[in-house]
């Protein structure tokens, strides 16, 4: 059982003794509070009525009221507009913040140091990730500046791995709502709550259903911290405005029995739903995210099962500005990897054999990216290119004869071949020289496969891609150690260096958050309306050539996180670029300096001065 599953199930399991402790009145629980768990324990409270009849003890309904001008305390409540100790004197003499403040003034840059001190004392990424997220209710800026100061360090808090282990524990956790909640039951009414977003220039929109969240499964409802983390980094490395991102989930029930039977479980209690009523609310919603925020709005799917995956991508590619993060920007993103690491293995790309550890959404998606390059690179078609690309998936190699079951992204990779049903085998028959593990499944690169590539391959490459790090197909000390150091490596979860024999391997983080910021900033440089494959090729190829040989002497073949924003700008000007040569962009005249216009189009969080 991965690590992270088991210390979920730890915690609902604390959560269900401590209910149970409490109902005993072993904790001296009140008669109330009793009774409360009572309910809790015997699933009362969220019995599908509960939440009809949840105003039933109101007596006397009361108005929320606020006043609109910020200042004094709603100033400092307000974490678009807070500054903290940051205010000055004049800012607050004008707007009522003394005595609501220490007398000291403190600046951004002590304030970035004094959450750092504090979140390195933390010994657990969970409570880094709550710690941060706090800030962030508090202090948008603040939270931003600390974020994209410190990029190396908090990337895998606010992403992978952390927030796998964020979604998993998602409704335990519960304190503020992130993100716009769409249930299947809000059919017919999408629009309004579209309405209820409080911020009207949404420019980029990050949805998922929750099927199918990095490794992990159905995570229901849960799933929103895969959007709320995306977007977060649409803004720190991508530098869109934050109020410009919306993250949405849409709600369709889960058939995760442990989410259902989970007393905080924060979704609808029923299984997915699926067929007609499904597609008439993604239907609804990608409508009315057009009407609403005009057709130049960026809606990125993400996480999505394949069996919807595929089919949402093809249905509205052709109608709605959209793209599919998993398939689309983890291509991207692993290609990138593999260009750059050319002058670490010799030759061409079309020089390689290829093997895919799963054949889903990233698999097919690599490997259709991947055709495509080396068709232009070797002057050949995409099926001759396709060729050199072998998928295995949970059955096997996928030959010829198993044409009768396959799903139809993986026919264009079909060989007449022997079938062979562990990789193991697959490795040794085919002779693969680069190996990508899209498999979800963890610790499927073992030591024999590892050690077999490099009987035939001086640098071999092995891209364990499954997210988060608990269901990595193998870890960067075991392919490192298992290669003798001759491997190139890359990872979808972040590693720590390695030293084998004396020297030290650097391990790179093959994952789309080096493409999707930079990418949608590009689309919105160029006022795109729909995407091009080659959008996200021009942004692969941008990517690689950022890597130096410098990188790649330590063993990268990513440029460091710390340049990644600079990386998304040139990401953004290829890919407006694109858009201008396929007839895409609507923001004409093409300007001559699109790397310019992207430059300043990021936005940077240093605080304002209030008049
Ligand atoms: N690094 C990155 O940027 C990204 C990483 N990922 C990661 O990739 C993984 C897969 O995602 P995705 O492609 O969307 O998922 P899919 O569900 O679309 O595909 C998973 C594939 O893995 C196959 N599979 C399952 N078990 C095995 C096994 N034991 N041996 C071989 N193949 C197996 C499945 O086989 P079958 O078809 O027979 O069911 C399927 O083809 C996830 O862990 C995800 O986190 C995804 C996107 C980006
Ligand atoms: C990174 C990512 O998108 C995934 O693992 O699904
Ligand atoms: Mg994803």
């Amino acid at each position: 059982m991965p690590l992270v599953r088991s210390r979920s199930t730890q915690i609902f399991q604390n959560v269900r003794t401590t209910l149970e402790v409490a109902r005993r009145g072993c904790t001296g629980a009140s008669a109330l509070g009793s009774s409360l768990l009572d309910s809790v324990v015997n699933k009362k409270v969220y019995h599908d009525d509960a939440w009809e009849k949840s105003d039933d003890n109101v007596e006397r309904p009361a108005t929320p009221w606020v006043r609109t001008v910020q200042s004094g305390i709603e100033l400092l409540r307000n974490p678009k507009y807070n500054k903290g100790m940051a205010f000055s004197k004049t800012e607050r003499d004008r707007h009522y913040l003394h005595g609501l403040l220490p007398p000291a003034y403190m600046n951004q840059d002590m304030q970035v140091l004094r959450v750092m001190s504090n979140l390195r004392e933390y010994t657990s990424d969970l409570m880094k990730y709550n710690h941060l997220m706090a800030l962030q209710e508090r202090n948008e800026r603040l939270f931003f500046r600390v974020l994209m100061d410190n990029i190396e360090e908090l990337l895998p808090i606010v992403y992978t791995p952390t927030v796998g282990l964020v979604c998993q524990q998602y409704g335990l956790l519960f304190r503020r709502p992130r993100g716009l909640f769409i249930s299947i039951r809000d059919r017919g009414r999408v629009m309004e709550l579209l309405k209820n977003w409080p911020e009207r220039r949404v420019r980029v929109i990050v949805v998922t259903d929750g099927e199918r969240i990095l490794g992990l499964g159905d995570l229901g409802v849960q799933g929103m911290g895969i959007p709320v983390g995306k977007l977060t980094l649409y803004t720190a490395i991508g530098g869109l405005h934050p109020s410009e991102c919306l993250p949405v989930t849409l709600d369709v029930g889960t058939n995760n029995k442990s989410l259902l039977e989970h007393p905080f479980y924060p979704g609808l209690r029923q299984n997915r739903v699926v067929g007609e009523e499904y597609d008439e609310l993604v239907d609804e919603f990608m409508e009315a995210c057009k009407a609403r925020y005009g057709s130049r709005v960026l809606i990125q799917f993400e996480d999505f099962a394949n069996h919807n995956a595929f089919r949402l991508l093809f249905q509205y590619r052709g109608s709605h500005l959209v793209f599919n993060d998993d398939i689309q920007g983890t291509a991207a993103v692993a290609l990138a990897g593999m260009i750059a690491a050319l002058p670490l293995t010799g030759g061409q790309l079309s020089d390689h054999t290829f093997m895919f550890n799963g054949a889903g959404e990233a698999g097919t998606g690599i490997a259709e990216m991947v055709a495509l390059y080396i068709s232009k690179e070797a002057k050949i078609t995409i099926p001759e290119a396709r060729e050199r690309i072998w998928m295995v998936d949970s059955k096997g190699l996928v030959v010829k004869s198993r044409m009768d079951s396959l799903q139809s992204h993986k026919i264009p990779f079909v060989k007449d071949y022997p079938a062979h049903s562990t990789l193991l085998e697959c490795v040794k028959a085919i002779r693969p020289t680069a190996l990508i593990g899209v498999s979800g499944k963890a610790q499927s690169f073992t030591k024999e496969i590892c050690e077999a590539m490099t009987e035939y391959s001086q640098r071999p490459i092995i891209f364990p891609l499954s997210n988060p790090t608990s269901n990595s197909e193998c870890t960067a000390e075991q392919a490192y150690t298992w290669t003798k150091g001759a491997c190139v490596f890359a990872s979808g979860s972040p590693f720590a260096p390695v030293e084998v024999d004396g020297q030290w391997h650097h391990p790179g983080q093959g994952n789309n958050a080096y493409i999707f910021p930079g990418f949608g900033l590009g689309c919105l440089v160029a006022g795109t309306t729909r995407i091009r494959d080659e959008m996200f090729l021009a942004a692969a190829e941008t990517l690689a050539g950022e890597v130096t040989d410098e990188d790649r002497k330590k063993g990268l073949v990513y440029p460091p996180l710390r340049k990644v924003r600079a990386v998304s700008a040139q990401i953004a000007k290829a890919v407006a670029s694109k858009a201008y040569e396929h007839g895409v962009a609507t923001n004409l005249p093409k300007p001559a300096n699109l790397l310019e216009i992207a430059e300043k189009r990021m936005w940077t969080p240093q605080y304002r001065r209030y008049r």
